[in-house]
Parts: structure tokens; sequence; C-alpha cells
């Protein structure tokens, strides 16, 4: 009787549901937006096909299909238009971030990458900048020049061998963020593996944040499960208390050792993060907290790690599969006759390295999924469309990486040259320019840009001028392999490795 019931009220619920939905979508100003039939009425067409691991091409294929304009689920449209890139994220800062970004943070606890609410979010990134300006680069040279060193080392003990140039690139990022946060390498390099599971970790609760934000709503009550779970020794918690307590235990240490006047590893090491953080809290605690200073530092290492390290195998990649490109980029580097390691400045004046760096992250963006935004109070039309307050929107910068209105007829080719002076127009150069965007754009743009552009610039030139690379069977005959789970993650980058002759 009971059970008889129960299964009235699901079926009623799910009934009032469906009629909800398709009421909703015949309502909506906006139901003559095309896109797949089940994302007219719910979210499960965006929840599936963001969980694929090709949520990149998924997006690009609806906007080849349907146009400028398409539909990702009731209230959530992709656009891949530059005007609209321009508006979304550049000239209007109060498009916030969409509820997405819940799911990004312990709930409750919001952090300057999840932060929704626009004036709070102004008023915090400023508190953190001065530790990412271009000024600040030089002092954390050191850090990257060491683990340059330490992986080419590691190449050089496998000569001749195949090696997963992508988890060596992962880990030779994660050892840099480590190294310009704690001063301390997490140690991927020096011991060869994952350490403590920490890239487990942040790629679990990355698949995790990634799926939950298209529900944000579950997000408190999934964590909570997830904790509890943890904490009985079932699963594997919710991943972010790994990252926090590895975060708190050095924070102890730097403390420590900063109380104590010293550093631990000698006084000729640059400040790094933390101790930054540490005296900007104890310079005005009331501004700046230690809980400020944990959140930064965890910042770094869950937003900067994977996405260097996507783009410099992406880098890679492209390098090896276009010989010729490979071949000009070293003429630029023996003709520069530049230092040995290779400064900053150096290889910011190099035209064809910064090329070849801009064509990779172009069609290789770190993060490939709609970076997704709220049309603020009385609405806006974009590319011609009228979307009322409250909509989310945004652009993938995959698929507008590739838009052949901005890059003309070989979009999809890696053709480092477009970006040079000597064979682009200034005009189409200015297009290219203002819709290249694989760190995001405007008041939310990747504060930490600087800091990779320093490990991409430095660990590049010294890879292509002592190794060879060649590529192993598989990468040769299907291509490059990705999955994307918010970053787009490269899967078979398997060169055998030689040193370079001559
Ligand atoms: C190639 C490397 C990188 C890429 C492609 C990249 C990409 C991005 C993108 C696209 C955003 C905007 C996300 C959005 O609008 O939702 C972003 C934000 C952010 N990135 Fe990066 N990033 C990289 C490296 C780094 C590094 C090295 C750090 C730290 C040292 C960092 C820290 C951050 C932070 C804290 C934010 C949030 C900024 C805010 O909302 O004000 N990123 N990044």
């Amino acid at each position: 009787m009971l059970a008889d019931h129960s299964l009235t009220f699901v079926y009623s619920l799910a009934i009032i549901l469906i009629l909800t939905s398709i009421y909703n979508y015949l309502t909506s100003p906006l139901r003559a937006i095309p896109g797949p039939l089940f994302a007219r009425f719910s979210r499960l067409w965006y929840l599936f096909n963001i969980s694929s691991g090709h949520f990149e091409k998924s997006t690009a294929s609806l906007h080849t299909r349907h146009g400028k304009i398409v539909r990702l689920s009731p209230n959530q449209y992709s656009i891949n238009d530059p005007t609209a890139f321009q508006t979304i994220y550049k000239s209007r800062p109060e498009f916030r971030k969409s509820d997405f970004y819940a799911a990004w943070e312990t709930p409750g606890k919001l952090n300057i990458f999840t932060q929704r609410d626009v004036a709070t979010h102004a008023r915090d990134r400023k508190k953190f900048h001065a530790a990412y300006t271009m000024s600040t680069m030089t002092t954390y040279k050191k850090y990257v020049d060491d683990c340059v060193s330490i992986l080419c080392q590691r190449l050089e003990e496998r000569m001749g061998q195949e090696v997963d140039m992508a988890w060596w690139l992962q880990c030779f990022a994660f050892d840099v963020i480590g190294e310009i946060s704690y001063s301390k390498r997490f140690g991927f390099l020096d011991k060869c593996e994952d350490q403590e599971g920490l890239i487990e970790n942040v790629g679990r609760t990355t698949r995790y944040s990634l799926v939950m934000g298209v529900v944000p709503e579950w997000h408190g009550f999934c964590f909570g499960v997830l904790v509890l779970l943890g904490r009985m020794g079932v699963g594997k918690g919710a991943g972010k208390k790994f990252l926090r307590d590895f975060t708190l235990k050095s924070l102890e240490e730097k403390q420590e050792a900063l109380e104590k006047g010293r550093e631990e590893d000698g006084d000729d090491k640059p400040k790094d993060f933390m101790t930054k953080f540490i005296e900007q809290n104890h310079s005005d605690p009331s501004t700046f907290t230690l809980d400020d200073a944990i959140n930064g530092v965890m910042g770094n290492i869950n937003a900067g790690s994977d996405t260097t390290g996507v783009a410099l195998s992406a880098i890679v990649y492209y390098l090896v599969s276009t010989p010729s490109a490979l071949q000009k980029l070293r003429d630029e580097l023996s003709q520069h006759q530049v230092s040995d390691p290779i400064t900053f400045k150096e290889a910011q004046s190099l035209p064809y390295l910064q090329a070849v760096i801009k064509e990779a992250m172009r069609l290789h963006p770190s993060i490939a999924v709609q970076l997704p935004r709220v049309v603020p109070e009385g609405g806006t039309t974009i590319a011609g469309q009228f979307f009322p307050a409250g909509t989310v929107v945004g652009v993938n910068p995959y698929v507008l990486h590739r838009d052949k209105d901005v890059y003309g007829e070989d979009a999809e080719t890696f053709r480092p040259e477009r970006w040079l002076k000597s064979d682009t127009d200034p005009e189409t150069l200015a297009r290219m320019e203002s819709s290249w965007c694989p760190f995001g754009a405007g008041s939310r743009t990747c504060i930490g840009r600087n800091v990779s552009l320093l490990e991409i610039s430095k660990l590049v030139p010294e890879l292509v001028r002592r190794f060879e690379f060649e590529m192993g069977g598989e990468l040769e005959r299907d291509g490059l392999r990705t999955r994307g789970e918010f970053f787009l993650h490269v899967e078979n980058l398997r060169l055998r490795v030689w040193r370079l002759r001559g």
C-alpha cells in the first residue's frame, strides 16, 4: 500500500517536472534558439556532454550545424562571435560568473576564482595583484630554471627511450608551482612519480567540479556526503581536504621559519608566494587574512599546474608534428645567440617563439569549455539576439579560436607565421589578437598568466635546442588524443627522445 503511494508520488513529481519544463520552453522568449532537443527541456544533455571528455568538439559541431548562437540547456547558450566575446568578458564586468563556479569551492568559502559578486571580486583581486605582476617575475625565474634543469636531466637519463611527455610536462608544471608557492618542489621531477596523489587529487576534484557545476544546487549536499564518506574511510573524500592539509602544513612550516628569522633552505632563495602572502597578513591582518594566504596558494596549485602542463604539451606536440616550424624555431634561437638559460626578456623578444606559443594555445587552449557568465539587469543584445537578465551565456575558447572569419580558411592548421607582422596585415592581426583567449579576458582574466608564460618561455627553447623528439607509433598514426575535463588533457604524447647533435 505504502509502495503504491510512493510510486504515485514519484510519477506525479516526474509529470509535474516534465510539464513545467515544456511550459518554460514554450513561453521562453529564447525558444527559437536552436540546439539539441533534450537541451530545450533539461540540463541532461549538457551534463552528459560535459562529462564525455569531448565537450569542446560537441560545442564546435553544434556551432557548425546551427550557427553563432546555440543552446546548451534551457537557460544556457554558447555564442561563437568575436563581438560577443568583447561584450561578455571584456567591456562589461557586470556579466558576473554563473553558479557553475560554486562547485569549485568548499561550500560557503568563496575564493578569487569562484567569487560571483563583481564588487567583492574586484576588491579581492587587488589584494593578490602585487604577487603576479610582470616585475615580480624576475623573482621567480630561479625556481623555473631549477625545474627546467631537472626535467632536462630526467630526459637525458632516458635517451633513446619513449617517454610520456605530457606526464613529464605536468610534473614540471606542478613542481614549478610548488617552488614558486612554497620554495619547495613537490618532488615529482625528483622522484619521478605523483607525490602523495596530488595530481590524482587535483584531477578528481576538477572532474567533480566540472560535472557538479552543471547542477550547482546539489554541490552542498554532495560535497557533504563525500566528506562524510571520506571520514568513514569509504572512497577518497572530497579531494579538497587533501590539498588544504598539504597547504596548511606548508604554511605552518613557513611561518615557523619566518618567526625564527631564517629561510629553511638558506637566505639566497627569492620570496615565494606563501612568504609574500604571510608578510601581507602580518602587515595588515584585517584586510589580508591567513585564509587569504591559504586560498591564494591553493588557487595557484589548482589553477596554475594542469593549465601550464597542458599548454606545454600542446606546444611540444605541434612543434614535433610540424618539422618546418621546429626548424625555424631552432634557427631563431641560434641566430639570436640567446643565453643559457634563456632569460624571460630574451624569450619575449623572439617573434617566432612567441608565435609558436600563441598558435599552439590557439588550437589547444588549456581550458576548452565555456566560461559561463550571467546576463546583467535589463538584459542585453549579443550577436543580434536579445537575452533577458539572468540568462547564462558564454564563449568556448576552443570554438572561437577556430573561427574562420577571424583566423582564415586555414584556421584548423598549425601555422605560427599567421602571428608574424611580416606575414599578416595589422588589421587582421588585431582581430586575431582580440579573439585569442586561452587566459580568458577582462576583469576575470588569468591572474597567473605571467607566471605560466615565464615557465613556457624558459622551458620550450631549452627542450628544442637540447633534444630531438620522435613521435610514438600511436601518436603518429592517430594524431593527438585528448580528454577534456575542464582542462583539455593530452593523453598520448609518447615521444622517443634523443640528444640533439651539432
Ligand atoms: C597556460 C597556463 C594557464 C592558462 C591557460 C590559464 C587560464 C585561465 C583562464 C581561462 C582563467 C579564467 C577562467 C574563467 O573565467 O572562468 C584563469 C583564471 C585564473 N588563473 Fe589561470 N591559467 C594559466 C595559468 C595560471 C597560473 C600559473 C596561475 C597561478 C600562478 C593561475 C591562476 C589563476 C587564477 C587565480 C584565476 C582566477 C582569476 C580571477 O577570477 O580573478 N593561472 N586562468
